[in-house]
């Protein structure tokens, strides 16, 4: 059973081994925030339940972050949502030996749809997929090439079984211009599985606008950029969306 509360996801996206934030998710756009345990360690302190973790380099195809992501993965008590650079049984391998609680599949899903249906079949419920979106035209390669039609991706993944979306408005993320709640509806009302909202988010009042589309799929949200600008604590977002 779904639970009515909004589940909160503090970010660390790691870039050349620091915790970084990006605005649009441009390569050149970072800014540094340091070291990502420091990072990860803070917001599980602060009482977080999940981490979402990316591996930014790995993301974009400069290189990776992998053992440095491991060592945060395995350090933590939470729930950690593992992304970037997971595209074959390699990286999938490395990912889930880390302990995560589920990895987020981006590119995968639209390059090598086959491979994607055959871990959704092997792992359930530990493989969500990353719909990273500008319009309503997925991004890939570190939302550097198009691919594909957001709705269609989305229908053949349902047929598929797929547990779970993360759903990210690439024109929002890093620019604490509030979440594209229109999306995430239209998202929401064209599956039934869950959605984890992503970008965007800028104030405590947002969260509570995310929490109101707990009835209607949203089970949670990636909160970065607002949490390294001091825009509000952790806790007071987890007050913020508790019920
Ligand atoms: O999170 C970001 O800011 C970001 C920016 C640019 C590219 C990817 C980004 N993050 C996440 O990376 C994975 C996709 O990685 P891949 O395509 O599977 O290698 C996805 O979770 C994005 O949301």
């Amino acid at each position: 059973m779904r639970s009515n509360r909004l589940e909160l996801l503090p970010a660390v996206d790691v870039r050349d081994g620091q915790a970084v934030r990006l605005v649009h998710g441009e390569s050149g756009s970072e800014t540094s925030y340091g070291d990502p345990m420091e990072a990860a360690l803070a917001w599980q302190r602060a009482g977080a339940e999940w981490l979402h973790l990316v591996d930014l380099d790995a993301a974009f195809g400069t290189g990776d972050n992998r053992e440095q992501i491991a060592e945060v993965a395995r350090a933590m008590d939470l729930r950690v949502e593992l992304s970037g650079g997971i595209r074959d049984d390699a990286s999938l391998s490395a990912a889930l030996a880390t302990g995560c609680a589920r990895v987020n599949l981006g590119t995968a899903a639209l390059e090598t749809p086959e491979w994607v249906a055959k871990v959704i079949a092997e792992h359930g419920d530990l493989i969500a997929v990353g719909l990273d979106v500008r319009g309503t035209t997925l991004r890939g390669r570190g939302w550097t090439r198009d691919g594909g039609d957001l709705y269609e991706t989305l229908a053949r993944l349902d047929s598929e079984g797929c547990a779970r979306y993360v759903v990210t408005d690439i024109a929002k993320d890093g620019t604490l211009q509030g979440p594209n709640l229109e999306l995430l509806r239209n998202v929401c009302a064209a599956t039934e599985k869950p959605v984890v909202a992503s970008g965007g988010v800028s104030s405590l009042d947002d969260l509570r606008a995310l929490a109101t589309l707990v009835p209607e799929g949203v089970e949670g949200a990636i909160v970065g950029k607002a949490l390294y600008a001091k825009a509000f604590t952790l806790e007071e977002a987890l007050e913020a969306v508790s019920v």
